[in-house]
C-alpha cells in the first residue's frame, strides 16, 4: 500500500544567485493514513514551508511530493487547513463560515446539516453557531477554525500552529478536543508545533527538524495508548520522549 504522503528528496530554496536562501531540504518521508505527525523544529527551519509545499501552494525547488500516489502539483482542495491565523470571514456567523467550507466545494449546507451540528457540539459551540467572529474569544474561533478544516470529512489534515496564540489553559482544553477528534475520525494530520509535550501528548510520530535548512534529524514513534490525558504526561514513558527531543535541540544550541 502507498503512504498516503510521500516526500521524495523535497528541497526549497527561495530566489536565486548569491542572494538565494536555502529553506529547507532535502527531505524524504513518509506519512501512513491515519497517522499524527508533528512537526517539531526550531524557529525559521522551514515548517511552514513545507507545509505550503504539501498543500500545493508552494512548489518544491526539487523533489516530488505525492498524496494518495498522485504528485502534488498545485492547491488541494480535498485536505483540511488550517493556520496560526484562522480563515474566518467577519461577515458570516459561525455556522456560516462552516457552511462555506461546503459551498466552496460545491456541496450542500442542507444535506451536511447533521454533521455540522456533531461538529459545533464536539467543540462545545453549539450555543454560539449564530455569533459571528468578532463575538467570540481567540480559543472559539479557533474552534470554530477547525470545524471549518473539518466539515468537508477531509482524510488528510494540515495544521500548522493552530494553537499558536491561545493562552496555556485554552491551549490545553482545544488539545483535548482534538485529540478527541481525531481518535473519533482519524484523518491523517501533519501539525506544526514548537512544543515538546503537545507534540508528544497528541502524535503517533513526531519529526524532529534541524535548522534551517530543515532536515530530518529523528522521527520518534511515540508509543503510549490514547487518549493521552493530563495524567499521562507525569509517566515515566511521556517524560522520557520529551528529554530525548530536548536531549537533541540542545545538541544543536536551539534550547
Ligand atoms: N516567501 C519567502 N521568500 C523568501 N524567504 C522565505 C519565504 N518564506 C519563508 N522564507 C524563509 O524560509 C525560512 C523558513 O521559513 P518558515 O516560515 O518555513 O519557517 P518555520 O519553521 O515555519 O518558522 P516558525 O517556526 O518561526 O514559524 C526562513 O528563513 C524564512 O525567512
Amino acid at each position: 500500500m502507498n503512504p498516503l504522503i510521500e516526500l521524495t528528496g523535497v528541497q526549497k530554496v527561495f530566489g536565486a544567485g548569491p542572494g538565494a536562501l536555502h529553506a529547507f531540504g532535502p527531505v524524504d518521508m513518509k506519512i501512513e493514513k491515519g497517522e499524527f505527525v508533528s512537526l517539531l523544529g526550531p524557529s525559521g527551519c522551514g515548517k511552514s514551508t513545507l507545509m505550503l509545499m504539501i498543500a500545493g501552494l508552494l512548489d518544491a525547488t526539487e523533489g516530488r511530493i505525492a498524496i494518495d500516489g498522485r504528485t502534488v502539483i498545485g492547491p488541494q482542495t480535498d485536505i483540511g487547513i488550517m493556520f496560526q491565523d484562522n480563515t474566518l470571514v467577519p461577515w458570516r456567523t459561525v455556522r456560516g463560515n462552516i457552511e462555506l467550507q461546503l459551498e466552496l466545494r460545491g456541496l450542500s449546507p442542507a444535506a451536511h446539516r447533521a454533521s455540522v451540528d456533531e461538529l459545533l457540539s464536539s467543540v462545545h459551540l453549539e450555543e454560539f453557531q449564530q455569533r459571528y467572529p468578532h463575538e467570540l474569544s481567540g480559543g472559539m474561533q479557533q474552534r470554530a477554525a477547525f470545524c471549518q478544516a473539518l466539515v468537508h470529512q477531509p482524510a488528510t489534515m494540515l495544521l500548522d500552529e493552530p494553537l499558536g496564540k491561545l493562552d496555556a489553559m485554552t491551549r490545553e482544553a482545544i488539545r483535548t478536543d482534538l485529540q478527541a477528534l481525531w481518535m473519533q475520525r482519524h484523518p491523517t494530520v501533519v501539525f506544526v508545533t514548537h512544543s515538546i509535550e503537545e507534540a508528544i501528548q497528541l502524535s503517533t510520530h513526531v519529526a524532529i527538524i534541524t535548522p534551517r535548512p530543515g532536515r530530518i534529524e529523528r522521527i520518534i514513534s511515540v508509543d503510549l495508548p490514547y487518549p493521552r490525558d493530563f495524567e499521562v504526561k507525569s509517566s515515566p514513558q511521556f517524560i522520557g520522549y520529551v528529554r530525548q527531543a530536548h536531549e537533541i535541540f540542545r545538541g544543536y544550541g536551539v534550547l
